[in-house]
């Protein structure tokens, strides 16, 4: 006999959408809403559901649970929230295709081997930002969160279409305005968004503004053909093994903007929180300086030089874990279910959402931040789907080896370049978000070593 899936008591038509702040009806859109998805698990324990504005979701965070629903025979991919607003930019592109488009199954049999390679190019990018470092000034008072989202962003944007942006201001902005405008929508009752023009009107021509970019690459690409593998030219000249179909202009432009939109603030976010991390256990820091001028002494990170770097992997490693970026996603079963041995009955279609914040944190009520539990052979010994920061099963993350390879060069850059130290001292990690999260007026100073 399965158990009623415990619910906060709502409001009519609104639902439970103030249940994520705490019951508080007049700030509504709360700004973490992984911390809000936390505190309803404390409250309610490893299962619970709610009613957001008519569309019922489940919410699971025990380890027991989500390995139960990793498997991919049985649960699929859910685009819905916020990551199913973001289809008014990117329609079926490869991150937010529904399950069963064909354009993802295109799309995914020609960009994996891609992903796939070991050298992505980003390596000769880097480089070329990388010795920007050394003519910086002496001391620097910066926002780390806010340089890297640019690096993260020149880099996806150079290795997959060869473009370097760099870090234009306008274009950085509109993307960020058009993700924290998905988020809040995907809040907002239909009838309330009916009547903001003006910001309908800025989220039309934020849509616009990037499509006509990633089109004009597009088209001056196609004008000006180059011998570059990156992803452009995989989408441009492929053709689908399976049967031999191209990629039409309209796709190519929804993944090329797919990749700018899920490959930057996941990337940046892991190495702003790496950071701020570094910064809180200086023997950690310590450990690490001395793992890279080992490897590096004083010259530049090198592809082979990241599989020696092992305690940089378990730092990054364990700061995902305590802090995954993309802090939630979520899947549907294929036929009417029960899962919990039994205890919970969820219909056909249904969503569920995964807090991998809080499945992070189940596995052996890890709170502290050590590094050492993550070193090589402690992290093959973790139990299965308990670190899960990149997705899972045919959905996973096809942009992971990517992202690794880009945070290790960065990161070891950084700590063999400069001394680090916090502007406030006292400073205790705050958290924004819009889809992903990242870390809010997180000040640094950096010193040339
Ligand atoms: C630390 C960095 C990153 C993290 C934590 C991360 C995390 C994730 C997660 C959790 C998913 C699954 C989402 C879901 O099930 O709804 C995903 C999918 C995806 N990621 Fe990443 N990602 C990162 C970097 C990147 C990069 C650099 C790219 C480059 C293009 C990328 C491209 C994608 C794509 C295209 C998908 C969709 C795959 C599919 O649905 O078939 N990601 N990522």
């Amino acid at each position: 006999m399965s158990r009623a899936i415990p619910q906060p008591p709502g409001y009519p038509f609104l639902g439970n959408i103030f249940s994520l702040n705490n019951g508080q009806i007049l700030t509504p859109f709360v700004d973490v809403p992984a911390h809000g998805f936390h505190e309803l698990a404390r409250k309610f324990g490893e299962i619970y559901q709610l009613n957001l504005l008519g569309r019922k979701v489940i919410f699971v965070s025990s380890y027991a649970l989500v390995n139960e629903l990793c498997d991919d025979s049985r649960f699929r991919k859910s685009v819905g929230g916020a990551l199913k607003e973001t289809r008014n930019l990117l329609n079926d592109g490869i991150f937010t295709a529904f399950d069963g488009e064909t354009s993802w199954n295109v799309a995914h049999r020609l960009l994996v081997p891609a992903f796939v390679r070991k050298s992505f190019g980003a390596k000769p990018a880097l480089q070329t930002d990388t010795n920007k470092l050394d003519s910086m000034p002496i001391d620097l008072n910066i926002d780390p969160t806010d340089d890297l989202t640019r690096v993260a962003l020149d880099t996806i944007a150079l290795c997959s279409m060869s473009y370097r942006q760099d870090s234009q201001p306008p274009f950085v902005q509109t993307m960020v305005d058009f993700l924290q405008e998905c988020n809040n929508r995907a809040n907002r009752p239909k009838i309330v968004q009916m009547f903001l023009n003006a910001t309908n009107g800025k989220y039309q021509r934020d849509i616009e503004q990037m499509r006509n970019t990633a089109k004009a690459i597009l088209q001056d690409r196609k004008a000006n053909p180059t011998d570059s593998k990156d992803m452009l030219n995989v989408m441009l000249r492929g053709r689908d093994p399976k049967t031999g179909a191209q990629m039409s202009d309209e796709s190519i432009i929804d993944n090329l903007l797919t990749f700018l939109i899920a490959g930057h603030e996941t990337t940046s976010g892991t190495m702003s929180f790496a950071l701020y991390y570094l910064l809180k256990h200086p023997e950690v820091m310590k450990e690490l300086q001395s793992e890279i001028d080992n490897v590096l002494g004083d010259q530049p990170a090198q592809l082979g030089d990241l599989t020696r770097m092992q305690y940089l992997n378990a730092v990054i490693r364990e700061t995902i874990r305590l802090q995954p970026t993309a802090a939630i996603r979520a899947i549907y079963p294929l036929e009417d279910t029960v899962i919990g041995g039994g205890k919970y009955f969820v219909m056909k279609n249904e969503p569920i959402a995964l807090q991998i914040w809080d499945l992070h944190r189940d596995i052996s009520i890890w709170e502290e931040f050590k590094p050492e539990r993550m070193l090589k052979e402690n992290f093959e010994l973790l139990p299965p789907n308990a670190w899960q920061p990149f997705g899972f099963g045919m959905r996973s993350c096809i942009g992971r080896a990517f992202a690794w390879q880009e945070m290790c060069l960065v990161l070891s850059s950084i700590v063999q370049r400069f001394d680090l130290a916090l502007v406030d001292p006292s400073y205790e990690l705050q958290i924004t978000q819009a889809i992903t999260i990242k870390p809010k007026d997180f000040r640094i100073l950096a010193r040339q070593r």
